[in-house]
């Protein structure tokens, strides 16, 4: 691991539990690191996390992160994104001016954002780290205000902090509201798997544990002021990567699923027009349902700069990455359940509590 003895970072996640990083699971065990759970819009809450634990570094990965949910309700994403980023760096600044000076020159500011802020592409090219942001949801456009938050307290006040800029994120813990926990959790119940428009929009995902290993080498290698985009360079339509998780779902919990709708792309349906076949396969559950507004047409990293100048390259192949996956929804039931159930609440307050 790139983190130097003694390095002591705080990770800070939102009570939400919504954070578009499924796991930083990898990250907790390590014994220099602090996972925090604190209400980032609280300001008193995060200065006393901070002045308590005295961190070399602040990984900022607390965020509202779900983009359908920010159409329904963006105030939440002002509070959490804009207003707890503010919160955070003010703490942090306070904090590192207080430092003696060999431990304020080691001292980070990592800032975790995503691709979103920089738009949509077209068919062609791919976001680098001077891809002009143009933001379309009230997320994204949160995130970026954040982004120039972060800058603006390097630029100002010469806090050393980093920015990244990630694709999609699969993997363990990720919660049931995202595209793949979705597809998993309606298969496994038997019920309609709703895709927006025509599952043309194309999303660049990238593992977990990579995104992990790559917020790491930024922490412990990157040069403060500057920004790495981490992709994992794996783009598929949404009909693409949904199909996949179906026929993983397939081999990994087969079952016989009664098929009312025509599959996609096979004209008039395996059971013909009005019949009410059995298929065995859970892309019968596939249903076009009406599209996001604004929806970003597709996504794409170039992560040329983290591989060129800090070495980082994704190790986790896409088939074994989506397999680990589905195979860990399928064997921790209980967490997902806790959550549909909205028990979660109950015991992250609990946990919080003490
Ligand atoms: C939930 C859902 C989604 N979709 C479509 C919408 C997207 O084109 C794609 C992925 O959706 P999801 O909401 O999982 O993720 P994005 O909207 O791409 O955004 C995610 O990746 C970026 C980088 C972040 O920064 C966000 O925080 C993170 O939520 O599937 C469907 O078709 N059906 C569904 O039920």
């Amino acid at each position: 691991m790139a983190v130097e003895a003694g390095h002591h970072v705080l990770n800070l996640d939102s009570l939400t539990y919504a954070g578009n990083l499924a796991s930083l699971a990898s990250v907790e065990k390590h014994p220099a690191y602090q996972f925090a759970q604190v209400d980032i819009t609280d300001p008193d809450a995060v200065n006393a996390r901070i002045k308590s634990f005295r961190p070399d570094a602040v990984m900022h990965l607390a965020a509202e992160s779900h983009v359908d949910r920010s159409i329904d309700g963006p105030g939440q994403f002002i509070q959490t994104n804009v207003i707890g980023t503010y919160n955070l760096l003010q703490s942090s600044l306070n904090h590192w001016r207080s430092l003696p000076p060999e431990e304020a020159d080691r001292f980070r500011f990592l800032h975790v954002s995503t691709d979103e802020v920089y738009g949509s592409l077209g068919v062609e090219g791919k976001f680098t780290e001077t891809t002009p942001y143009d933001p379309h949801s009230p997320y994204s456009a949160s995130k970026a205000s954040s982004d120039h938050l972060a800058r603006a307290w390097h630029d100002t006040y010469g806090l050393p902090v980093l920015v990244t800029n990630c694709s999609n994120n699969y993997g363990p813990y990720q919660f049931p509201e995202k595209l793949i926990p979705v597809v998993i959790l309606k298969c496994l119940r038997g019920e309609s798997i709703p895709v927006y428009g025509k599952g043309e929009n194309i999303r660049d995902w990238l593992y977990v544990d990579d995104h992990c290993r790559a917020l790491m080498t930024v922490v412990s290698q990157g040069k403060p002021g500057e920004t790495y985009n981490i992709g994992g360079n794996n783009e598929r339509t949404n009909l693409q990567l949904v199909q996949f998780l179906c026929d993983l779902m397939d081999e990994l919990s087969p079952k016989t699923i009664p098929n009312t709708s025509p599959r996609p792309g096979s004209g008039r349906g395996a059971g013909g027009e009005g019949a009410i076949a059995l298929a065995s396969s859970h892309s019968s559950l596939i249903t076009f349902v009406t599209d996001r507004p604004g929806h970003d047409l597709r996504y794409a990293i170039d992560a040329t700069k983290i591989e060129r100048e800090l070495n980082w390259r994704p190790q986790e192949d896409f088939e074994s990455g989506f397999r680990k996956t589905v195979q860990w929804y399928l064997d921790k039931q209980s967490w997902w359940q806790s959550i549909l159930s909205g028990d979660y609440r109950l015991e992250r307050q609990g946990v919080n509590q003490t």
